[in-house]
């Protein structure tokens, strides 16, 4: 079988602040020709967000019934505390409208769409080094110290889980590591 280079669904993934969220705003702005996957999610809406561009806010009894129903093509609880997952009807939907989709997601859902669609490519972000990813966590300032702790706990073994993925890209600068990203992807950053 031929993999192709560039497959039509890229995963990105990495440890907590290691730059996710930043790194798909950017792409959100920046590289209209990407169709980043608007995930479902039990947690509220931030100041900001809206629902359908950043999430679609749902009910814990709505998000169940789409796991019920097959809708999800990955879904988890992070950090311990809400359901975050991937419609897979709309990602199909997207890819045979022949987009380039990104999904930004945890490694436990990277780890269920590699079972459920293997052809993807899958990203690993990884921070310049432990000691800035901890500057970016408690810099970011959202989380309690306990959960800051907690958090790096978890970031250790999600470190750990690098050699899962078929490539590496180190956030050392957003625009860098977005440029990267979209080369990977078979897109041209210029295009933006
Ligand atoms: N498995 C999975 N994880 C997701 C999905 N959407 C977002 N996440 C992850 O959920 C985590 C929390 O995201 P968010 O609530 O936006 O908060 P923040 O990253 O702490 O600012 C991040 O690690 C995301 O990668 C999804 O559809 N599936
Ligand atoms: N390349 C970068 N250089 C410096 N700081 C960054 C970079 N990327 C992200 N950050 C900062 O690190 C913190 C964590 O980023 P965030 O996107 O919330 O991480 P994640 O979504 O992976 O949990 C934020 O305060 C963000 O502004």
């Amino acid at each position: 079988m031929t993999v192709s280079p560039h497959p039509a669904v890229t995963v990105l993934a990495g440890p907590t602040a290691v730059g996710k969220g930043t790194i798909s705003t950017y792409i959100r702005d920046n590289y209209p020709q990407v169709w980043l996957s608007v995930s479902a999610t039990t947690r509220n809406p931030r100041p900001g967000e809206a629902d359908g561009v950043h999430y679609f806010f749902v009910g814990p009894e709505k998000f169940g019934e789409l796991v019920q129903d097959g809708e999800m093509l990955e879904w988890a609880i992070v950090h311990g505390q809400n359901s975050y997952g991937t419609i897979r009807s709309k990602v199909e939907e997207a890819v045979a409208a022949g987009k380039r989709v990104l999904l930004e997601i945890d490694l436990q859902g990277a780890r269920q769409v590699k079972e459920n669609l293997p052809e993807a490519k899958f990203v690993f972000l990884a921070p310049p080094s432990w000691d800035e990813l901890v500057r970016r966590l408690v810099g970011r300032g959202t989380e309690a110290p306990e959960e800051q702790q907690r958090r790096l706990e978890t970031a250790k073994l999600e470190l750990a889980a690098e050699s899962e993925f078929d490539v590496t890209i180190v956030n050392d600068d957003i625009s860098r590591a977005s440029d990267e990203l979209v080369t990977l992807m078979g897109l041209t950053p210029n295009d933006r």
